[in-house]
């Protein structure tokens, strides 16, 4: 099966050759493990677990490593100032580690949720020290790094093919860190490598420059290279990371001497009222408080009825058309597995070629630099046929057949029906129509004038942890 994906520095879909035959190295920029998730952080997860669901699909063995950012993320991704992990320790009095694992198993869990599968690595900065400090000092020896006052910058002037991922020019390199340009600098482009540890910063390490912390980027480069080795095949990351993130870890790779990512692939933003999803616009909804209303198999839904290419925008619209969409996939494969019990003996041919017609298109959707939305609307056509098929009597190596093509397609590649997070999904499940009922209990108590027991009801509920909220849109509730 040929794939064809859209690779950011060539600027087109080209053909997808893994270095090695059968085998894919990826890397994945992962989360900066100092808050919870939100949904904008699940749709980068959950494309770039599509893809390499796709992949494995077509026969390949994946490598997958995503990082953890435990040290150097400074706040407004600067060159100065507070770390983000360090900040939130303050503020939680906790120690920095124990804020970083607080994150990272809320992020393990959510997405769990959303069936995204575990990374073959999931390597950690802070436990990548020593890998950080060989990368810098090569790049110190081949002439593109100098250490100012116990910190490391990388020589960005040495160095002519910075930012030819994203094809800028150099004014527009300068803008981005204008604001944070110290007088150590030789070049206001410059990035940091390490950083001398002012007395009051917590997270500190020996280094031949003295003590201090890595800087962010640094810790993608030398992971990488660590655990998929020069010339790995794809990188992937959010639009909003190929500057300056992705630009310094080419970089500092490829100045140090080292093959890097050979494809980069970036997923568009989730949006809200047209706007990026983030925490630092305070315009986010959390994982948690989202799979408190909505099935986390249906915001994964809603999240690959788009192209991972595409802004994906949130609404409750969106949400609706998702669960019911979702619905009819599912309602389809039990209605299959319900007739499979009783089936007769045989096949039906004229089915089976339609099956067949919809697995190849869903397999070239996704081979088209993976065409999500297209490989659903072949679900979709699947789902049509078979219905129609079902109104009459389907033997049952055909409804086999369709069964195997909605596990494989839309479970083992799409992630929609089962495997990592599928207990706790039956569970929010479970949750959400038990919740249903007793709210309409409760609206009939009302409309009944039987107030006191409604208020009995919503004053229990609040006793086991649940609060409603009665809205002009009507009643939710909250965990
Ligand atoms: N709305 C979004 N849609 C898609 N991907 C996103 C979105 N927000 C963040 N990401 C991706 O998640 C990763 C981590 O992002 P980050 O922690 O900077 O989130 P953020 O909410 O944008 O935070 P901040 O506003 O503080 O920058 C990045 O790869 C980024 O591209
Ligand atoms: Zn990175």
């Amino acid at each position: 099966m040929d794939i064809y994906l859209y690779d950011t520095k060539q600027r087109q879909k080209v053909k997808f050759e893994p270095s090695v035959p059968g085998r894919v190295g990826m890397y994945l920029c992962g989360p900066t493990v100092y808050s919870e998730a939100h949904l904008g952080h699940g749709k980068k997860e959950v494309a770039f677990d599509v893809i390499r669901r796709f992949l494995m699909h077509a026969g390949y063995a994946v490598r997958y490593v995503s990082n953890i950012t435990d040290v150097g993320h400074l706040q407004g991704d600067a060159d100065e100032g507070e770390d983000k992990i360090a900040r939130r320790a303050a503020l939680e009095k906790l120690e920095p580690m124990e804020v970083a694992d607080k994150y990272f198993w809320s992020f393990v869990d959510d997405m769990g949720k959303l069936n995204v599968l575990r990374p073959s690595i999931n390597p950690r900065a802070t436990g990548h020290i020593p890998e950080q400090i060989e990368l810098i000092e090569e790049l110190i020896e081949r002439g593109h790094a100098y250490e100012v006052n116990g910190s490391v910058y990388f020589d960005v002037r040495s160095w002519p093919r910075y930012g030819e991922l994203t094809g800028r020019k150099l004014d527009e390199q300068e803008e981005g860190t204008r604001e944070d340009v110290r007088e150590e600098k030789r070049d206001p482009r410059d990035f940091a490598l390490w950083k001398k540890a002012e007395p009051s910063h917590l997270m500190r390490w020996d280094s031949p420059w003295g003590v201090g912390f890595p800087g962010w980027h640094i810790e993608c480069s030398a992971m990488s290279l660590k655990y998929l080795g020069e010339d790995f095949d794809i990188h992937g990351g959010g639009l909003d990371l190929q500057f300056p993130h992705h630009e310094a870890e080419i970089a500092q790779a490829e100045a140090a001497g080292h093959g890097f990512a050979r494809y980069w692939m970036h997923n568009n933003m989730l949006t809200i009222g047209g706007e990026k999803m983030s925490k630092s616009k305070g315009n986010f909804t959390t994982l948690k408080e989202l799979f408190e209303r909505v099935d986390p198999m249906v915001v994964r839904f809603l999240l690959v009825s788009s192209h991972y290419r595409s802004v994906t925008e949130m609404n409750d619209e969106a949400f609706k058309s998702a669960a019911s969409g979702y619905r009819r996939l599912t309602d389809a494969l039990h209605e299959v597995e319900r007739h499979l019990e009783t089936a007769r003996e045989g096949r039906d041919a004229v089915l089976e070629g339609k099956i067949n017609a919809n697995v190849r298109d869903f397999e070239a959707a996704m081979s088209d630099d993976f065409n999500t939305p297209e490989a659903v609307a072949a679900l979709f056509n699947l789902t049509r046929d078979v219905n129609a098929a079902l109104a009459g009597d389907v033997p049952k190596e055909t409804l086999e057949k369709a069964r195997a093509a909605y596990r494989e397609l839309g479970g083992n590649v799409l992630g929609l029906f089962e495997d990592a997070g599928s207990e706790r999904q039956d569970d929010s499940q479970l949750l959400n129509t038990l919740m249903d009922l007793v709210l309409e209990a409760r609206q009939s108590y009302r409309l009944g004038k039987q107030f006191q027991k409604a208020d009995e009801l919503r004053a229990k509920l609040t006793e086991a942890g649940v609060t409603i909220e009665d809205t002009s849109t009507g009643t939710r509730w909250k965990r």
